[in-house]
């Protein structure tokens, strides 16, 4: 294990963690492919953090393999990691990779700890279930500044939804989840030299979102030179037109999704939301977004993102600097935006957060598996208990 665990970190020149100084506080979250802790470093007093942990056997839809896609997350990771350190102030909104830990039947890695919950339990917060022009105009400038930096290393996001969007204990935001990211080798439209406002930024609860298990298949350059993936990957309300009919997609994608994350904020629903996946698709590929209310400079944006012609999209062309040139941002300074000392909503300080009891990582898995089978034992039980019922009628 130690092997192991050593030369991940060495390829990946990150942190090593050990295992044994690990406590969970609690659990985060759980996606589809990870657990989430907040955990705490014995060997470093005041160091809390977030470690995901991917079972590497753990049965995926579809053909994805948790070991790969965990991988490629923790490679995605570690350059941004590496270009955190090249650009210093920039990358901001992305996070920084801690440490990793391997065993033989675990991938862990550690996160900044980002205690004001997602951008989706956020909303659910407001009045409404909406936010302000105002408050949407602060977090999209950070998310713009994120997604410019990710397509600046030739990155597709492929995953923007509220619930991948973090807020950090400044205020700020982070993108989390990049498992669904694809390398393109062009890198994207936008340049620094394009872009001078830029030059310190070079590059009820709603139900959790519908992911769209990969379907991976391989990029092409097209003959506009252009390289485009053509797996099929997202999230339902979130996937562009050109996902779904196939056409081959790029960092266009990603400013799609971001239309459909304004509207969202904006009216507290998606716009193409059918009642079944079909009908969803469906309305995502022919049918026009509906705005209520007057247009305004919001709405013009959120259309002009919608657009569902990807090379008609604004950012289509020059990436993040077209849409950041949108008189909806007028006056906003792209520089400054780290330095904003007051975002809508600060979290209350995690230190002050009750340890409720500390839950040993591996014993948790451990435990699952047992609840699990039980549940799978119980469940038979229950059948058979209605069959006979059933005979009995
Ligand atoms: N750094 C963090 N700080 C606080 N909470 C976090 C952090 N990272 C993740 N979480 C929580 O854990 C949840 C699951 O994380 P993540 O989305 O990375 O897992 P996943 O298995 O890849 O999910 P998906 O099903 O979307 O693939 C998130 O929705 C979030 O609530």
């Amino acid at each position: 294990m130690d092997d192991q665990n050593n030369e991940t970190n060495k390829t990946l020149n990150v942190h090593r963690l050990e295992l044994d100084n690990l406590k969970a506080i609690k659990v985060l979250g759980k996606g589809a492919m990870g657990t989430v802790f907040l955990v705490h470093d014995n060997s470093s007093p005041s160091s809390q953090f977030a470690l995901k942990v991917v079972e590497k056997s753990l049965p995926l839809p579809g053909k994805s393999d948790p070991n790969r896609r965990a991988r490629w997350e923790i490679s995605v990771l570690s350059s941004i990691q590496e270009n955190q350190k090249t650009h210093n102030t920039a990358f901001s909104f992305l996070p920084s990779i801690l440490g990793t830990i391997e065993t033989e039947e675990f991938i862990m890695w550690a996160l900044p700890y980002c205690p004001g919950n997602d951008l989706n339990a956020l909303r659910f917060q407001q009045p409404d279930h909406v936010f302000s022009p105002s408050i949407i105009r602060f977090y999209l400038a950070e998310i713009i500044c994120a997604l410019e930096n990710l397509h600046g290393m030739g990155i597709v996001y492929r995953d923007l939804k509220p619930e991948n969007i973090l807020i950090q204990q400044s205020g700020h935001v982070t993108l989390t989840d990049f498992d669904l990211s694809c390398n393109l080798i062009s890198k994207a439209p936008s340049t620094t030299e394009m872009c001078p406002t830029t030059a310190k930024n070079p590059q009820k609860k709603k139900p959790k979102s519908a992911r769209v298990s990969p379907v991976d298949k391989r990029n092409l350059i097209n003959p506009d030179g252009r390289e485009r993936s053509y797996s099929f990957v997202g999230t339902e309300e979130y996937v562009a037109p050109e996902i779904i009919s196939c056409e081959g997609h790029e960092f266009s994608v990603d400013w799609w999704a971001l239309g459909v994350l304004a509207f969202e904020m904006l009216y507290g629903t998606t716009p193409f939301k059918g009642n079944n996946r079909k009908e969803t698709y469906q309305r995502i590929v022919a049918a026009p977004p509906i705005f209520l209310g007057k247009p305004n400079l919001l709405t013009d944006l959120i259309q002009k993102l919608l657009e569902k012609d990807p090379t008609r999209r604004l950012g289509y062309q020059r990436g993040a600097c077209e849409i950041k040139e949108h008189a909806f941002f007028k006056g906003l300074k792209w520089d400054l935006l780290t330095d904003v000392v007051r975002p809508p909503f600060i979290p209350l300080r995690h230190e002050d957060e009750v340890k409720e009891g500390e839950l040993d990582i591996v014993e948790y898995f451990e435990k699952s598996k047992v609840s699990y089978q039980s549940t799978l034992w119980s469940t038979s039980i229950d059948e058979e208990d209605s069959k006979i019922s059933l005979t009995e009628f």
